[in-house]
């Protein structure tokens, strides 16, 4: 560290150290009955209990000693802690409303135009009319079926990549992650985007410093931390990059529009017409529209191709259950010339594949942080307002009491069951429940499903290196996405299906 720098950093530390003890004599404490939880230092709570850990697994070990609802302290911040399915239900079905707040971070109020998104809107009339448009006019099952034809296209671009890598190794991650980034990106603006990639990075590094758990964000009254960490100019930056992209998008579709070369009616095209018809009770402007594709970017590509990534990987580490879904998908498809979207729906046990590796991986482990705003009572404990309430989907997924061999992956478990992903069963929220669940679920599943049946059906698949599958790396990396932290390398080789 240079002496400027190290100079900063005792600065920093020191205005944080009186602002805290400043704070901590003005403010009377009021007498609440908080949840129980670890043993909190002076000036930082709990973080030290984090660092160098993934939030939703220590969360999920600390549970184990301080019960299923746990108060923590994450710098300035006061969160709850919540770990079983039956404590979720109380949050997000029969207190649904109380919780349905987000919180706001400096970052989201810049990247999100004042949190004008969806999924950190604050609750009230105008997150509640944008939940409606996304549920029934983006994201409804008509419309994302009407997307049938760009999945067929872009797959059929990555299974004859693939014919032509066959033996060679390639990085799924990479891979999938840029073919879902131009479904995406053709479903939003008709046409691939020569920015999208450029976009996508935006979005994932934006993901990462809104996380949350950054230091500017842990002590949210010391605005100066914003500074001197750099946040804020990071921030600026990568706002003013979203917003050029935007712009240019904007403008390009307002050119083909006007030659008449909008022929389906893809998203954009969808709330550029809510905009102009003026009949919304809460009008919105581009800005807002803006908003809204940071959602579909930042929602709609890591979560669908990371799960693609746990579910080949845990087929590697399974031969017997790879085995199993390669002679569904080949007798289903037998003698079929190409494989149509509708010829998907009768693969009942890649669909509870995909469903445990949601169990065992669900991409954001964590959900998306609630905040109450109503004060109320959860297992004898108070919630005041304005207290962060946070669901581990993981230790819900994973629990013991409602599963067993919580931790083996076993799709077999969901065959001749009805639990499933849709909000009512607490034990497996990936996609979270109630008011604030999240709306793109059939977009989500459809793209994964036809991706890894494809994938299967035409290709065996070995690790690279003469690696076995007990070497594979099943690491995550540090965020609010729990993805692969070493990305998995596979060799496809061509299976010639019988006619
Ligand atoms: C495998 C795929 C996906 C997973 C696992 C997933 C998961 C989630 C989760 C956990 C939440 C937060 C729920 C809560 O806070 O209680 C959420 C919210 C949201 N998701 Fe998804 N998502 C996926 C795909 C998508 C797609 C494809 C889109 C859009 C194109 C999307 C858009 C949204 C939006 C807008 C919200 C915010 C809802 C609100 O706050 O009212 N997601 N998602």
């Amino acid at each position: 560290m240079d002496t400027k720098m190290a100079f900063s950093f005792i600065v920093s530390f020191l205005i944080l150290f009186l602002c805290f003890v400043f704070h901590k004599r003005t403010k009377g404490s009021k007498p609440l009955n908080l949840p129980p939880g670890p043993p909190k230092l002076p000036l930082i709570g709990n973080l030290h209990q984090l660092v160098g850990l993934l939030p939703h697994r220590a969360f999920r070990d600390l549970a184990k000693i301080y019960g299923p609802i746990m108060h923590v302290q994450l710098g300035k911040v006061s969160a709850v802690i919540v770990s079983s399915p039956r404590l979720a239900k109380e949050i997000l079905k029969t207190h649904d409303i109380a919780f349905a707040d987000r919180p706001k971070t400096f970052g989201s109020e810049l990247v999100l135009y004042k949190n004008t998104d969806i999924a950190l809107a604050p609750y009230g009339d105008y997150w509640r009319q944008m939940k409606k448009v996304s549920s029934l006019e983006l994201l409804g099952a008509k419309k994302v079926r009407s997307f049938g034809p760009i999945r067929e296209q872009v797959l059929d671009g990555f299974m004859e990549f693939l014919r032509l890598s066959s033996g060679k190794p390639i990085n799924i991650h990479k891979t999938v992650t840029e073919l879902i980034n131009n479904v995406v990106c053709m479903a939003s603006f008709g046409k691939n985007n020569k920015q999208q990639d450029a976009l996508l990075e935006s979005l994932e590094e934006f993901a990462q410093v809104n996380s949350g758990f950054y230091l500017a964000d842990l002590f949210p009254d010391f605005k100066f931390l914003y500074m001197v960490s750099g946040l804020r100019s990071k921030l600026m930056k990568l706002h003013k990059t979203l917003d050029k992209i935007f712009d240019d998008i904007l403008e390009e579709h307002e050119c083909r529009r006007n030659a008449g070369e909008v022929q389906q009616e893809d998203l954009l095209e969808v709330l550029l017409k809510i905009k102009e018809e003026g009949t919304l009770e809460f009008p919105i402007t581009n800005n807002n529209i803006k908003a809204i594709f940071v959602d579909v970017f930042a929602g709609g590509t890591d979560t669908s191709s990371l799960t693609i990534e746990w579910a080949m990987t845990e087929l590697m580490r399974n031969p017997s259950i790879m085995e199993k879904a390669q002679a569904e998908v080949r007798e289903a498809f037998k003698g079929k010339k190409k494989i149509m979207e509708s010829d998907i729906q009768s693969l009942s046990y890649l669909q509870s594949i995909i469903k445990e590796t949601l169990r065992l991986h669900p991409p954001i482990p964590l959900l998306l942080p609630h905040v109450c705003r109503e004060q109320c009572q959860i297992d004898g404990y108070d919630i005041p307002v304005k207290m962060k309430v946070i669901i581990n989907a993981l230790a819900c997924s994973t629990d013991p009491e409602y599963w067993n061999d919580a931790e083996i992956f076993k799709p077999e478990r969901f065959e001749n069951t009805s639990v499933d992903f849709m909000g009512t069963n607490y034990h497996f929220i990936p996609f979270g429940s109630g008011r604030r669940m999240c709306p793109g679920i059939t977009f989500g599943m459809i793209t994964v499903e036809f991706f890894l049946a494809q994938m299967l059906y035409y290709f065996n698949w070995k690790l690279p290196n003469g690696l076995n599958s007990e070497d594979i790396d099943m690491a995550e990396v540090d965020g609010a996405l729990a993805a692969k932290k070493v990305h998995l390398h596979l060799i496809p080789t061509c299976y010639v299906p019988e006619l």
